[in-house]
């Protein structure tokens, strides 16, 4: 095993991540080692942990970790940090694609923003006024008001822990509706266990539910760490050609004794 690591560290509208290249193989895959990588006293620090490999068939692959360790679905704003990343690198020049857990996406680097294209999502369902569906990991939404003074992480925990989910997990977002035009989100992720400073496959969740059966094909999303938009085509009850756009930046880089 290798002692020292060579990291950077990258966060896309407050959603940080310890980014890797792992074309050469090296990083050992072990749930301890991750979540210590992740931890904010003890390690660099981050909502999780990705590494950039090679891939067959697409410029480069991701692999997710949650901050506690475990690999898991996609990750939005992780796959936007991502692409910063590779670009950083010089993998491409200002298209790309790549391959994640949940397919192949398309992503664009314009001035800093980055965008992505996130797989079609063919139901939403109705549990009794709240909705679930995945964008690649698994969402719950909720529509509530003064988003800005909710017990974000006491409600989130509640339902993430509830009979229905705590098996497999679910991410919470809470969503307020601003305008026409622009949502406020906040959201509870599993495997951070915590509220994070923003969900890029929880906005795009959050904005496709506000989205449904409306004529627009977009809309912005307020996190707390910044500001996304997403883009979608509605088509019968599946939504196609939706685009995840936003910043995502490079903050640090180090070495790190494992
Ligand atoms: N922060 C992510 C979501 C990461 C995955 C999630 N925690 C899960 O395990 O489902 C995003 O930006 O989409």
């Amino acid at each position: 095993m290798q002692n020292t690591i060579e990291f950077f560290k990258y966060q896309g509208t407050g959603n940080d991540f310890v980014m890797i290249d792992n074309r050469d193989e090296q990083f050992p895959k072990e749930k301890e080692i991750i979540e210590k990588l992740c931890d904010r006293r003890f390690g660099i620090g981050g909502d999780g942990l990705i590494l950039l490999e090679t891939d067959e068939k697409t410029d480069f692959k991701m692999v997710y970790y949650n901050s506690d360790g475990n690999e898991s679905t996609m990750c939005g704003n992780g796959g936007r940090c991502l692409v910063a990343f590779a670009h950083f690198l010089d993998i491409f020049e200002d298209q790309t694609t790549f391959t994640a857990i949940d397919g192949l996406h398309e992503a664009q680097i314009n001035n800093g923003i980055i965008k992505i294209k996130m797989i079609d999502v063919d139901s939403i369902k109705n549990r009794e006024g709240n909705f679930e569906l995945n964008t690649g990991s698994p969402h719950y939404v909720t529509f509530v008001e003064m988003l800005n003074n909710y017990k974000v992480f006491e409600n989130g925990n509640k339902i993430r822990n509830s009979a229905s989910y705590r098996q497999e997990g679910i991410n919470v977002n809470f969503v307020e509706e601003i305008s026409a035009d622009q949502i406020f989100v906040r959201t509870y992720e599993r495997g951070v266990e915590d509220e994070t400073f923003s969900c890029g496959t929880g906005a795009t969740a959050s904005a496709l539910v506000f989205l449904k059966d409306k004529n627009e094909t977009s809309v912005n999303v307020k996190v707390l760490g910044g500001n996304l938009k997403v883009y979608a085509e509605q088509d019968g009850e599946t939504f196609k050609n939706i685009w995840l756009e936003g910043p995502a930046k490079q903050v640090f880089k180090g070495k790190i004794n494992l």
